[in-house]
């Protein structure tokens, strides 16, 4: 295909996916990949901290899909952003990739969107060569309300949206609560539309452009460039910060498992296939003893009753989620994972339960039946 110079070539639709950790962003994704109006779709995937799953488990083609490397995608890796928008076009323009028809950007949980808005809305090339179709939040039912009241980057991202997506209604059985968030949604929000998840694919996200009009004026200033570079600063000032632990991962000068000075993302892996009751045990008991404090427990594990089938754990603050069953391992790498982001939690703590459940040695430690008898222990 050729163009001329006098005739642009049409822009390239492109929406941004966002929502909090854990309010069904990926799952959401996946139901709306399989929709033909979504064919030749490339996404987009920002994660948080240096430890990636959702790649694992999205399921599309290999060629769609660029994964960006870790960090907070409204902040530092805003350039990557660009770069890699950039790149897709030298390589569509030049027959090196499918001639795709849209992007979606899964932004990580934590992203503020104003940034990476505007990296797209107000750069000279990119403006030209891609129709910003919007923002689409996804605001989980059960936990929504607590992370409005909790976290300015959900806030913000539900007063930016075109469409909101509430997922999990199936989970809550107060429809009063239930109602109580969507005026509180439509108040942050006057001119989003409110949706299903099973809406057509079509509707949430090719829903229309984004339009300042119908939003609080806050999100007009939140796009300002002044906005934007006071965003960035102050996320550097964060990421220059005193944490010393991290410094050996930090090729970029930054520590990419912290997002602010409370929040940051670990990893805890076993060599060693695990006992479903264990397992069971260790969420249920870190649910309880710090549920407020797990923004988000996502991990890959092998259990001991049928390796060869890894089960996905999802936790979302008080909820851990019914664990789906792969059919088989995603990559190479068969080890147990388990991703936390955590609030003000230390990494010790989770730790210990862990190693304590799954019996590795330590001296100081109390062992797996200790802490079932007695799970205030942890909190020392
Ligand atoms: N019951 C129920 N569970 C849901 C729904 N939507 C998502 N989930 C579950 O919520 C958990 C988290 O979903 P994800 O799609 O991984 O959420 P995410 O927003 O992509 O998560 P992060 O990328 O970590 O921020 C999974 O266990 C999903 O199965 C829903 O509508 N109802």
């Amino acid at each position: 295909m050729t163009n001329s110079p006098t005739t642009p070539p049409a822009p390239i639709p492109l929406t941004i996916l966002t929502g909090f950790l854990g309010s069904g962003k990926t799952t959401l994704l996946n139901r709306l990949l399989q929709d033909p109006a979504l064919q030749d779709t490339v996404v987009i995937i920002n994660e948080f901290g240096e430890i990636g799953l959702d790649h694992l488990l999205v399921e599309t083609i290999d060629e769609g899909m660029v994964l960006l490397s870790a960090g907070c995608l409204c902040c530092t890796v805003r350039g990557d952003l660009i770069a890699t928008l950039e790149d897709l076009l030298r390589k569509r323009d030049n027959d090196r990739i499918m001639p795709f028809r849209r992007v979606v950007i899964e932004t990580t949980g934590l992203a503020d969107p104003a940034p990476i808005l505007h990296a797209v809305l107000y750069h000279p090339y990119l403006s030209m060569r891609y129709a910003v179709e919007g923002v689409v939040t996804v605001v989980d039912a059960v936990n929504g309300a607590a992370t409005l009241d909790a976290h300015r980057e959900a806030v913000k991202q539900a007063a930016v949206a075109e469409r909101i997506v509430i997922t999990k209604t199936d989970l809550v059985e107060d429809e009063a609560s239930l109602e109580a968030l969507r005026a509180r949604l439509r108040q942050l929000n006057p001119g989003a539309a409110l949706l299903d998840p099973e809406a057509p694919a079509g509707t949430i996200i090719a829903g229309g452009l984004f339009d300042l009009d119908g939003k609080i004026a806050d999100v007009a200033e939140w796009l300002k460039t002044e906005a934007v570079e006071e965003a960035e600063h102050r996320s550097h000032a964060h990421r220059h910060g005193h944490d010393h632990h991290h410094h050996g991962h930090d090729h970029h000068h930054h520590d990419v498992n912290r997002h602010d000075e409370r929040i940051r993302a670990f990893c805890l892996t076993s060599d060693q296939p695990i006992r479903q009751g264990t397992l069971d045990m260790f969420l249920d008991l870190l649910r309880s003893s710090q549920g407020a404090k797990l923004l988000r427990v996502k991990g890959l594990v092998a259990l001991a009753e049928d390796p060869e089938h890894p089960v996905v754990i999802h936790g979302v603050q008080h909820v851990i989620h019914v664990p789906a069953v792969l059919p088989r391992w995603p990559s190479e790498d068969r080890r147990s994972r388990i991703v936390f982001i955590v609030d003000d939690l230390e990494r010790d703590t989770v730790e210990k339960l862990w190693n304590a459940f799954l019996g590795k040695p330590a001296v100081d430690q109390p062992d797996a039946a200790a802490l079932a008898d007695n799970p205030l222990s942890l909190r020392r």
